[in-house]
């Protein structure tokens, strides 16, 4: 089953009367089960990617089907019902994932008490969720008192706790030292390999995009490269364009003319140069 479906996805928002175009054209599909890291440069739109596949914002335009739903015809109270249940998410700023005043185990006990489905009456012990990623120790401690990279372990603990179809992850390794971060990467491809969940990250760790199945980079707000299996492919764009990668723009320049030429197997691009015109 295709569990995310992006087809010309863009994002606008507006602020004080100006217009920020955060994405524009995303063609995704991510399917049961697959691992994806969202990888690219500071302000290029991953973070926009992934609040519209938790339904947190709504696309300005093109088309949008999350775990089979058209998440623009959900009204806000399935959207709701969609998150608590078959959603798990990690924000990127982790204490907007926890109830501060709750302790560490309410927190991941009200996330199951609250998707009340099957999937979660199989969910893990809350002990033993809190045990893999290092806050056993912590369990009965308010969670505002927990520091930043503790509330960040904990809002994993509580994204997975109900067992969610899709997790979503805005950086959630952000906080954390290598030793750490590396528990919460083995985290989240265990809930992909016994659980069948579809995971999608956005990250700037490299580690975090090397264990999972694609990394995809988005720049400027569509998707550029491709990684799998430690190759990276550029993806061509519904209109035909590509983003040819920083290493490869100081060859062709923006504003550069080019001759395209057919090749058996694909395109070759070279420069115009001054007086070869004609
Ligand atoms: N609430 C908002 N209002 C207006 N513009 C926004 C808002 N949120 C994001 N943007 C803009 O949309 C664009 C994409 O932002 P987004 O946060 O999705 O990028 P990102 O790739 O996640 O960046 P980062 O890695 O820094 O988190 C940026 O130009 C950003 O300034």
């Amino acid at each position: 089953m295709t569990v995310v479906s992006c087809e010309n996805v863009m994002h606008i928002y507006h602020l004080e009367g100006n217009e920020v175009i955060a994405l524009r054209g995303v063609d995704l599909q991510v399917e049961e089960g697959e691992s994806v890291a969202l990888l690219g440069p500071s302000g290029a739109g991953k973070s926009t990617l992934l609040w519209l596949l938790a339904g947190l914002l709504r696309p300005s335009a093109g088309g949008l089907r999350v775990l089979g739903r058209d998440v623009e015809k959900l009204g806000p109270g399935a959207l709701t019902r969609l998150r608590a249940r078959e959603i798990g998410i990690v924000l990127q700023n982790p204490a907007r994932n926890v109830f501060a005043h709750a302790t560490a185990a309410q927190n991941v006990a009200n996330a199951q008490r609250i998707a009340r489905s099957r999937r979660a009456s199989r969910s893990r012990p809350v002990n033993e969720l809190l045990g893999r990623v290092g806050l056993a120790d912590l369990a009965g401690r308010p969670a505002g008192r927990l520091s930043g990279g503790e509330q960040q372990r904990l809002a994993v603990a509580i994204a997975l706790a109900h067992r969610p179809k899709l997790l979503l992850a805005d950086e959630p390794t952000s906080q954390l030292d290598r030793e750490s971060a590396d528990a919460v990467i083995d985290l989240l491809r265990e809930a992909g390999a016994e659980n069948g969940a579809t995971v999608v990250v956005v990250t700037h760790d490299p580690a975090v995009g090397a264990a999972f199945d694609r990394g995809l980079t988005i720049r400027d707000g569509r998707v550029g490269t491709e990684a799998r299996d430690g190759n990276e492919y550029l993806v061509v764009g519904r209109d035909g364009s590509v983003q040819l990668p920083p290493a490869l723009q100081e060859l062709l320049p923006p504003g550069t003319r080019a001759r395209a030429r057919a090749l058996p197997d694909g395109v070759e691009l070279r420069r115009v140069h001054e007086g070869e015109d004609g």
